[in-house]
């Protein structure tokens, strides 16, 4: 099983209000519909917020529910997100690739931010149909803020806790992490030893974001290498960079190894 988020930064004009990138959007249908005999049945994809994810909530003032908010509104991120994943469905139809969308705070919860409980019984379904699943983040009910906002980076969790995910790929508009503000060099691996330094040289996202940018999408896959699910950060600015991303045993970018936690060192 392979989890491929695909960055909103990539498929969305991001510092827009709920623009998508059509273009992008056709290429990735183009790879997936390419490995698509190979891989069907054992891929999940989850896009980025992107324009959607991080314009709605700052529209509706929903980013945070200490906040004055509004319960007519509260209805508008998750509105707004199907609205973006079936226009996504759409696009892959086209290119002939069976996918179905699938609206993330139906099937999560979360307490004081973090995953809380599941049900994906209706996507290992899908699954077995080969047909694709495809996700993102969404506002959650949580048990102590009454609600957040829930990236999509979060989302891969949900999978490597239910399934045997062998790698979670998360493309976006960067090669990889890098070790300074300069943007030139990227570190290759992180790894058990090393994260909690490398947690400090990632940062905030460059552009409209609610989520937290690159530090966050970290963090959320450190939690899934302790789960024994190996990760990769990559460039997805050419689309064709997925197949290495998923196949290959020296993958572009950042690659984080799988570790299993002992007892509460992780
Ligand atoms: N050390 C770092 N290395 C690389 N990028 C970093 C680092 N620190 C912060 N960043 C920022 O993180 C951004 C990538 O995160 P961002 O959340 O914007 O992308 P995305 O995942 O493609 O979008 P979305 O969250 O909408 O899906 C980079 O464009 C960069 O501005
Ligand atoms: C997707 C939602 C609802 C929030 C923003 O998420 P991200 O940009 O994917 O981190």
């Amino acid at each position: 099983m392979y989890v491929v988020k695909i960055g909103g930064s990539l498929i969305t004009h991001k510092d827009e209000y709920c623009s998508p990138n059509l273009e992008e959007i056709r290429r990735y249908a183009k790879v997936v519909k390419k490995i698509w005999e190979d891989i069907k049945g054992n891929l999940i994809i989850v896009l980025g917020g992107g324009s959607y994810g991080n314009g709605v909530p700052i529209r509706y003032n929903i980013k945070n529910s200490d906040q004055p908010w509004d319960p007519l509104d509260l209805q508008m991120m998750t509105i707004k997100m199907f609205e973006w994943i079936s226009l996504v469905c759409r696009i892959f139809r086209e290119e002939g690739i069976p996918c179905y969308p699938f609206q993330a705070s139906s099937y999560c919860t979360t307490k004081d931010g973090d995953l809380s409980e599941y049900n994906i019984a209706a996507i290992k379904e899908c699954l077995k149909l080969n047909i694709l699943p495809i996700t993102s983040g969404d506002l959650t009910f949580d048990k102590d803020k009454i609600f957040v906002i829930y990236s999509s980076d979060n989302i891969p969790e949900v999978f490597a806790r239910s399934f045997r995910v062998k790698r979670v790929v998360t493309l976006t508009d960067v090669d990889g992490i890098y070790t300074t503000n300069q943007m030139k060099d990227i570190i290759k691996l992180v790894n058990k030893d090393n994260y909690r330094e490398i947690l400090n040289l990632a940062g905030d996202s460059n552009k409209q974001d609610v989520t937290g940018g690159m530090k966050n999408k970290l963090r959320a896959l450190i939690r899934i290498a302790a789960l024994g699910t190996e990760c990769v950060i990559c460039s997805g600015k050419d689309p064709m960079n997925l197949i290495p991303a998923i196949y290959s045993q020296t993958p572009p970018g950042t690659f984080i190894s799988a570790w299993e936690c002992e007892g509460s060192s992780c």
